[in-house]
C-alpha cells in the first residue's frame, strides 16, 4: 500500500469520530466500480442479495447557532416512548438531495424525514441505495446537494466542525483508537470530569469489561494495532456512550462484533438517552427499533417493524429472506 495512502488512513481514523472520515471517503471511492458491476447485472434479486450479506442471521448463509427559518416543532411520533422523547435531537430532512459530483446522478433525491427526538431509527435497503450517505448528511459531514439538515430546527449547513461534534456523536464501520490510555481513548468525546463509577458502568454496558480487565484498568496503554476490529469498535461505542451527543448516528460501527456482543452493544445504545440513527448491519436492528426507514430509490417508507412488513414488499422480502422461517414481526 503506498505510504500516501496509509497516512490518509491514519488521518481518516485520527478524525473520524469528529467527522472527517476520510478513511470512509477513501472506502467509498473503491465502491462505485464493484456497484457498477453488480447494478449492472440488473436484478433486484442481486442487489437484495448482496444486502443481506450485511444483514446476516442465524439460518442464512453469509452471502457474497443561529436559529433557522424554521422554529423546532416538537410533535411527539405516537410509536416513540414516552420516558425517551425529552433527551434526544429532533433531526429533520427537508427535501433533501445529494450527489457526489456536480452533474453526477443524485443518491438522494427529495427526501423528507423528521426523527423524533429520543427516538431509535433503523435504516435498511440494498447496497449501493444511499443508507450511508445518508448517515453523511444525518452527522453533517456531507452537505446536501440541495434541502436543509436540521437539529432541533436548526440548519446545520452553518455548524462548525467542533458545533457538530458537540451535538452528535459519527461512527462509521472502522473505528478511532489512539495509542494511549484507554481512559484517554474512552473521554475523547468529553468535556466534563467523569468518575470511575460512570467508567464502569458504560464499560458493563457496552461489553468493554474483559479489555479493561486485560488492560490492567482504566490507565492501561492501548495500541490500535494490538486490538482487534471488535475491540476497536467497542471503544468507540464506548466513547459515544460517555460523550455528550444528544444524536448517535452508527453506520455499521457494530459490523465487526458478533451478534451476541452486537446485540449489547446496541442495546447500551438503545437505552441511553439520546437520539439514534443505525445503518442495519443485521436485521435484528431492525427488529428493536422504534421505527425504520426503507431505501428503496423511490420515497422511502418509515415506520415500525410491524407495519412495513405488511406495507413494503422490499422490506418483507428483507425479513423474509434473511429469516426463511417466515417475516414473523
Ligand atoms: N465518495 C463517493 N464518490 C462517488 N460516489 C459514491 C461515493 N460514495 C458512495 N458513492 C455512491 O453512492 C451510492 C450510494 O452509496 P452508499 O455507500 O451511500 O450506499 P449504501 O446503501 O450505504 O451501500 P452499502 O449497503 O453497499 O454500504 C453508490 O452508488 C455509491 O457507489
Amino acid at each position: 500500500m503506498p505510504g500516501s495512502l496509509l497516512g490518509a488512513l491514519a488521518l481518516g481514523r485520527q478524525r473520524e469520530d469528529l467527522g472527517f472520515p476520510v478513511l470512509t471517503y477513501i472506502a467509498q471511492n473503491l465502491r462505485p466500480a464493484v456497484q457498477a458491476l453488480v447494478q449492472g447485472m440488473g436484478t433486484v434479486g442481486i442487489r437484495l442479495f448482496v444486502t443481506l450479506g450485511r444483514l446476516p442471521g442465524e439460518q442464512l448463509p453469509r452471502p457474497p447557532a443561529a436559529p433557522g427559518p424554521r422554529a423546532a416543532v416538537a410533535v411527539p411520533h405516537p410509536d416513540v416512548p414516552a420516558a425517551r422523547k425529552p433527551a434526544g435531537i429532533a433531526v429533520t430532512l427537508d427535501a433533501v438531495a445529494f450527489s457526489y459530483a456536480a452533474g453526477s446522478n443524485e443518491v438522494l433525491s427529495n427526501i423528507d424525514l423528521r426523527v423524533e427526538p429520543g427516538e431509535h431509527i433503523a435504516v435498511v435497503g440494498p447496497s449501493g441505495i444511499g443508507k450511508s450517505t445518508l448517515a453523511s448528511l444525518l452527522s453533517g459531514t456531507h452537505r446536501p446537494t440541495s434541502g436543509r439538515v436540521r437539529f432541533d430546527g436548526v440548519d446545520i449547513s452553518a455548524f462548525t466542525p467542533r458545533q457538530l461534534a458537540a451535538h452528535r456523536a459519527y461512527l462509521p464501520q472502522e473505528a478511532y483508537v489512539f495509542t494511549g490510555t484507554l481512559r484517554e481513548n474512552l473521554l475523547y468525546l468529553r468535556d466534563t470530569p467523569v468518575d470511575d463509577d460512570e467508567l464502569d458502568h458504560t464499560v458493563g454496558a457496552v461489553g468493554l469489561d474483559r479489555l479493561v480487565s486485560g488492560a490492567g484498568g482504566y490507565g492501561g496503554l492501548v495500541q490500535p494495532h494490538q486490538l482487534s476490529s471488535g475491540e476497536r469498535q467497542l471503544i468507540a461505542l464506548a466513547r459515544a456512550h460517555l460523550s455528550p451527543a444528544r444524536l448517535t448516528v452508527l453506520d455499521e460501527a457494530t459490523c465487526h462484533l458478533d451478534p451476541a456482543a452486537e446485540a449489547r452493544a446496541e442495546g447500551a445504545m438503545r437505552e441511553r438517552p439520546g437520539t439514534l440513527v443505525v445503518i442495519a448491519h443485521r436485521i435484528s436492528s431492525a427488529r428493536t427499533a422504534d421505527r425504520v426507514l426503507v431505501l428503496d430509490g423511490g420515497t422511502p417508507r418509515l415506520g415500525t417493524h410491524a407495519r412495513l412488513l405488511t406495507e413494503s414488499d422490499l422490506y418483507r422480502d428483507l425479513v423474509g429472506l434473511w429469516s426463511p422461517g417466515g417475516a414473523t414481526p
